[in-house]
């Protein structure tokens, strides 16, 4: 057994799961009118219920004792204070010092990282102004329309969700387009709205080494010179983010139109950086600022609240609890917000690559689950897709529901409907409908005998399916900063308990190795022998149809 599986405050949480399993949510509702103010939390603008979970006081304050015994706060201020616990790469996790709006330093070998923080960010200003005003033109004296992100994983969606959040912040004439995948029908279809003449191209990738970014890039780069003929036009329409300014130049961008962050940044926590350059170029600097102090505000909080008031704290432990007392496996995000669109996508990227992970920091295999399936899609949607499943499956699958309480799209009674079933599913999943409730409902559109018993069972619903709800006034900038920020602190304190480094990724590497060894051996006729039946069967499938 693991250090945590054996630890006093796992082995009590296990016991303590038994005397909580019988018991159902309607019934600890009916029993305790405060449950609401108990198990509620505000933070500015959001508040977050999580009175609808399988949870009482009790489980609370072990949930607690669990946080405390695995030292979240003092890993919580090694992080801040930029301490290499990403130790497989030998790297500090210093996405928070990105977003820094105090006068504090951050030292990362003995040196304050702020300066260059700054330096960043006042660059990005005076090109995102440039662009923004026309004085940046094109080779012909235009001024941009476009602009296209060319990155992947943490230098695409992060971005893209962002800049979809926040669409009502930004200009009509000045567009952001985003392509990330290898296959070209993503980049082709974006070419087709473009004008070279006005389109910058972002390529962004931390390493500028991913084969996709950069195979796009130099797409994109060949599409731009068909038209503008002249190399020295580059310089007008590409741009760099990066960490990495020798692979930059050897891409052929002038390391001057190249705007850079560090290592201590991880990609999945890097639209805080230079990254979010297309961000800052959509809804204008002073707005992508506002995300940051958004994000910063719940750093502080994160750093200075005690843990049953600590809003990541809460929902980390309130998911460790499903994941490893309950069995759930996956964990589902659902705003019933249409701005919110990538949400769930993003935090697939941000909790999976963190915590998927089945070695703990002192090298053993665990004897417990770490990071849940992380999925979702926005509300009203997936009601009417796959919420048959979490009402009335065999699964438990633990909810965030997330919507503002204003819109900016104020359409007729389109928020109120969106409002009503974002609270009534929240309390059917709790509260669920009773056999003698379904007899009853049955009876009165006049059923009886047979046919009421025949259909009865499947009118069921077992309820005590948990959720949280997090509300908010509106989806501005500084209240998305903290929504993500809230998140990112969330994978982070579940990562702690779990002892493993929710900053490498070191699983998505395999994958890339092998493709690469196998792409010099697509183009000939030349048999696969080399694989195994399966891989071999299916190159040969490809070269024996298309070569
Ligand atoms: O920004 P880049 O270096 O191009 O990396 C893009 C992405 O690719 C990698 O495979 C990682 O899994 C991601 O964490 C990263 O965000």
């Amino acid at each position: 057994m693991s250090q945590l599986t054996q630890s006093p405050a796992w082995q009590a949480l296990l016991s303590h799961q038994q005397e909580i399993a019988p018991l159902h949510m309607r019934d600890l509702f009916a029993a305790d009118p405060a449950r609401f103010d108990k198990f509620s939390l505000q933070f500015n603008d959001i508040l977050l219920d999580y009175s609808k979970n399988r949870i009482t006081e009790q489980t609370l304050s072990k949930l607690f004792a669990l946080a405390r015994d695995r030292k979240v706060e003092s890993w919580r201020d090694r992080m801040f204070s930029g301490e290499k616990i990403n130790f497989t790469e030998s790297r500090a996790v210093l996405h928070t010092a990105l977003r820094n709006k105090s006068d504090r330093p951050v030292l990362v070998d003995g040196k304050d990282v702020m300066p260059e923080v700054r330096r960043v960010l006042a660059q990005m200003r005076s090109f995102t102004e440039r662009v923004r005003s026309g004085e940046w033109k094109g080779y012909t004296g235009k001024k941009i329309t476009d602009v296209v992100n060319i990155g992947i994983g943490g230098s695409d969606l992060g971005p893209f969700m962002v800049c979809s959040a926040l669409r009502p912040y930004s200009r009509p004439d000045l567009l952001a387009h985003f392509v990330s995948n290898i296959d070209g029908a993503q980049l082709a279809n974006i070419l087709e709205k473009c004008n070279p003449e006005t389109t910058l191209f972002i390529v962004a990738s931390k390493t500028f080494t991913t084969q996709e970014t950069l195979t796009n890039a130099k797409s994109a780069r060949a599409w731009f010179l068909k038209a503008a003929q002249d190399e020295s036009h580059i310089a007008k329409h590409f741009v760099a983010l990066s960490t990495n300014a020798t692979e930059v130049a050897k891409f052929g961008i002038d390391t001057a139109n190249m705007f850079e962050f560090w290592d201590w940044v991880g990609g999945r926590y890097s639209l805080w950086s230079a990254i979010g350059l297309s961000i800052a170029l959509h809804v204008g600097m002073d707005n992508f600022e506002e995300l940051q102090q958004g994000a910063f505000d719940m750093d502080e909080h994160f750093r200075s609240a005690p843990l049953e008031k600590n809003l990541p704290v809460v929902l980390g432990l309130l998911g460790v609890w499903y994941s490893n007392f309950f069995n759930a496996q996956t964990h589902a995000i659902l705003p019933y917000d249409q701005s919110l669109c990538r949400f769930a996508a993003y935090f697939q990227q941000g909790d999976m690559e963190s915590n998927g992970k089945f070695v703990d920091r002192d090298g053993f295999r665990v004897d417990y689950d770490t990071g849940p399936i992380i999925w979702g899609e926005p509300g009203t949607n997936g009601q009417h897709a796959f919420y048959q499943l979490i009402h009335q499956g065999t699964r438990l699958v633990p909810c965030d529901f997330i919507i503002p309480m204003q819109t900016h799209y104020p359409i007729g009674d389109h928020h109120k409907i969106l409002l009503s079933n974002f609270f009534a599913q929240t309390q059917a999943l709790m509260i669920g409908k009773t056999k003698e409730q379904a007899r009853t409902e049955l009876e009165a559109a006049g059923l009886s005998g047979a046919e009421l018993e025949t259909l009865l069972p499947h009118k069921v619903f077992e309820g005590n399916r948990p959720t949280n709800s997090i509300m908010f006034e509106k989806l501005t900038p500084r209240t998305l900063g903290s929504l993500i920020a809230l998140y990112e602190h969330k994978i982070f304190v579940q990562g702690v308990i779990w002892n493993i480094n929710s900053f490498d990724q070191w699983g998505v590497e395999l994958g890339k190795q092998l493709a690469n060894a196998m792409l010099p051996k697509l183009f000939d006729k030349t048999p696969a022998t080399a694989h195994d039946a399966s891989t071999n069967g299916l190159i040969n499938h490809y070269k024996q149809h298309c070569l």
